[in-house]
């Protein structure tokens, strides 16, 4: 049977709810991440609440009655569930199409299990397709530019401030070889502030969205 890719992604939100146990529940950004939260919703007497990965999600989950909690004021979560742009059987992802990449970051390094949820056109053998985004201070960004075509990328400026007050530059045509080393080198650039690589802490568990239902891929 054909599914939307609406569908596809109800579906493997539906399956990521299966992973909600209780306490604070790390919650993502986009249309995928909007479905899980709608999901939640449906199971929120089993939890204490959320923390968000950008000012959209928070106010999505304010509007469904779960309370989003400060990450400076919890000790941790299980679990931080969010979907990716792309993603390799390594459960390497390239994250940050939405422009949120450092605030999800952020909240899947103090979560012990990155949930990532797909559908499976975000399956790929390598990285890069997307372009890769990177956000920036403002400052930086023509330098920042400069030293990404260094690295044999095609930068082009998002028009977009990030959550953070910052800009986004999508990188195109990056050949992505060693994802994790990739990751850090475009870090290591002064005005940086995180690129959309998750390679260094790949996804836990990959919950993909297929015609033939709901495939889990564990790390
Ligand atoms: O990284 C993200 C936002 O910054 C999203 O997870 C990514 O862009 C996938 O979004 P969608 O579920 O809408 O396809």
């Amino acid at each position: 049977m054909a599914y939307t890719q609406d569908e596809l992604k109800q579906q493997v939100a539906k399956a990521a709810v299966e992973y909600v146990k209780e306490g604070i529940i790390g919650v993502g950004t986009g249309s995928t991440a909007n479905f899980f939260i709608e999901e939640l919703a449906k199971v929120k007497h089993k939890i204490e609440g959320a923390v968000a990965s950008s000012e959209a999600t928070a106010q999505r989950l304010r509007a469904h009655g779960i309370e989003v909690f400060d990450l400076n004021n919890i000790d941790g979560m299980d679990i931080y569930v969010d979907g990716a742009d792309e993603i390799t059987e390594h459960l390497h992802m390239l994250k940050g199409g939405g422009g949120a990449l450092t605030r999800e970051k952020i909240v899947a390094a103090v979560a012990r299990q990155f949930i990532c949820i797909c559908d499976e056109t975000k399956y790929v053998p390598t990285l890069g397709k997307f372009p890769l985004p990177v956000e920036v201070l403002p400052m930086a960004r023509s330098y920042v530019a400069r030293e990404l075509v260094k690295l044999g990328g095609q930068p082009a400026l998002r028009n977009f401030t990030t959550d953070n007050g910052n800009v986004i530059i999508d990188v195109h045509g990056l050949n992505i070889t060693d994802p994790v080393a990739m990751e850090a080198k475009i870090n290591q650039i002064v005005g940086v502030v995180t690129n959309g690589l998750f390679a260094a802490r790949p996804a836990n568990v990959l919950l993909l969205a297929t015609a033939d239902g709901v495939k889990t891929y564990k790390k």
